[in-house]
């Protein structure tokens, strides 16, 4: 089986956010099923530097979108990749979506229609020696590619029997919705531009295209694949979303257990396994240090990794900072986003510095150490797809106090006075993202730190045991793969 992963970034060259991790774990996760996937990814200043000697050009297309680009076959850090090679969309540097005053690149459609349209190409057999017989795309930056084989799909491959296409929508808040004005850009036929094509309220709706077209749409959790069909959740794309049900599905995302080991992981001062947690306390101190706090052994220390948005729950954290601190927590967020919110969180750090600290900005082995030394992770979010940090929690033994929403709902195990008598939970939920629920879920963390250390101790080590990698999640994948190309061969 070969797939074509399109994806706008891959750790470890290119992240903003969890899609990078996923696009860069789940290869080598579907390697052993017997499953070949190559990325396209964007010549993004990163991504050419990261790839190895040996790439070469395998495709060349002088008028490409506005310019000339070629296409590089090559490996960066063990992934194999392809490449857009497109120097007039993606030779940017920094954030690949962004200007420097973090505004959206105004060619980012034309940006990321020349990489779709690129992957239909390899699709429809462009590199001779390798044809993918499942295109996997991601977000709202792939999504035009079922729409490039649907509508060119004879043109383009001489009328040849087209991949399958699967499309994963990792945060449905994110719809790739472009003015009309870019549509004669898009070297699509006219016909396109229509309620049962690509135009969505009078604009070119590019996530809307891929949930029209693709034959199997996946997102990152069982839960939020529900929540994304309800009229609260759907963003507007409920309805669509409901009338292709039978094609979506939820598929929880793992991590990659390797690069998150706390038994290995050289980004700690202190590295531990399950059985003896007491290094994790030099990584404490570590943190105290770099962040300012006090030391304080009766207080929980809580951390926050995140983008700064109110999807993550950031404004409550920052308008009611007073009252956790009350609840006897302290907090280290590291994070970077909303200049809004980081300034109502840095005027909370100032009124308590000895207890809630922040660090602006994008660090990765700084999150390592917080995952490795804070007591516990904070993720309030209003929506969350699947989420990231609490599974990195769960394995580091930093206990998850999340919103019961989406992804978070599906893998933290509240450990309510049932499941601390059955001995099974793994962190703290909380129903309510208000005020009220998350000071509850925080008194309830610091009861639990300070007066049930042995409860504490168990659910850290009921985290640690938790199946967090890919394994389960790959063969799912596999499986739908395989379906979906069985179907293609019976049409
Ligand atoms: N300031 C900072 N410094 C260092 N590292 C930082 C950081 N801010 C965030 N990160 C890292 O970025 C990643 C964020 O992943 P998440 O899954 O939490 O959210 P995101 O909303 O980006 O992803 C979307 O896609 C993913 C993947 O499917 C879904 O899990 C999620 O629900 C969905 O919103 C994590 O690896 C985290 O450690």
């Amino acid at each position: 089986m070969k797939v074509l992963s399109v994806a706008s970034e891959m750790f470890p060259m290119l992240k903003t956010g969890g899609l990078a991790d996923v696009a860069g774990a789940l290869p080598g996760a579907l390697a052993p099923l017997g499953v070949q996937v190559r990325t396209l990814l964007p010549g993004h200043p990163k991504v050419l530097a990261a790839l190895d000697a040996g790439a070469k050009v395998v495709a060349e297309w002088p008028l490409w979108f506005g310019g000339p680009a070629r296409l590089l076959a090559g490996a960066a850090a063990g992934l194999d990749l392809l490449v857009l090679d497109a120097p007039h969309l993606h030779d940017r540097a920094g954030n690949p979506y962004l200007d420097a005053n973090g505004r959206d690149w105004p060619d980012n459609a034309q940006r990321y229609a020349a990489l779709a349209h690129a992957a239909a190409r390899i699709g429809w057999g462009e590199l001779k020696t390798w044809k993918p017989d499942v295109l996997h795309v991601h977000d709202w930056q792939g999504a035009l590619v079922p729409a490039y084989l649907h509508y060119l799909g004879n043109g383009g491959n001489g009328g040849k029997k087209q991949p399958a296409t699967v499309l994963t929508i990792h945060n449905l808040a994110f719809q790739g919705q472009f003015n009309a004005a870019v549509w004669p850009q898009l070297g699509l036929p006219d016909e396109a531009f229509s309620m049962h094509g690509l135009e969505y309220f009078g604009d070119v709706g590019f996530l809307k295209a891929g949930i029209q077209f693709a034959d199997a749409i996946t997102t990152v959790s069982p839960t939020y694949a529900h929540e994304i069909r309800t009229h609260r959740d759907g963003m507007g794309m409920d309805a669509m979303l409901r009338w292709r049900q039978a094609a979506v599905s939820g598929i929880v995302n793992g991590i990659d257990t390797e690069v998150w080991n706390p038994a290995t992981d050289a980004l700690l001062p202190a590295r531990y396994g399950a059985q003896d947690l007491a290094p994790r306390l030099a990584n404490k101190r570590e943190i105290e240090k770099r962040f300012g706090l006090t030391a304080d052994d009766s207080s929980p220390l809580i951390c926050m990794i995140s983008r700064l948005t109110e999807q993550k729950g950031i404004d409550l954290v920052a308008q009611h900072i007073d009252a956790i601190v009350a609840t006897g927590a302290r907090l280290a967020i590291l994070g970077s986003g909303d200049a809004g919110l980081e300034a109502a969180l840095r005027a909370g750090a100032q009124t308590h510095p000895q207890r809630v600290a922040l660090r602006i900005g994008y660090d990765e082995p700084l999150s390592h150490l917080l995952q490795g030394g804070s007591d516990a992770i904070l993720v309030p979010s209003r929506f969350e797809p699947c989420g990231l940090t609490q599974l990195y929690g769960l394995r580091y033994g930093c206990v998850p106090i999340v919103a019961r929403v989406g992804g978070l709902a599906d893998t933290v195990i509240d450990a309510n006075d049932a499941a601390l008598k059955a001995g099974v939970g793994t962190g703290i939920q909380f129903a309510d993202v208000t005020a009220e629920g998350l000071l509850e879920a925080l008194r309830r963390a610091v009861q639990l730190f300070r007066h049930q250390p042995a409860d504490w101790l168990r659910i850290q080590r009921n985290g640690m045991a938790a199946d967090v990698g890919w394994r389960s999640s790959a063969a799912e994948y596999a499986a739908l793969y395989a379906r979906l190309v069985a179907k293609e061969s019976h049409k």
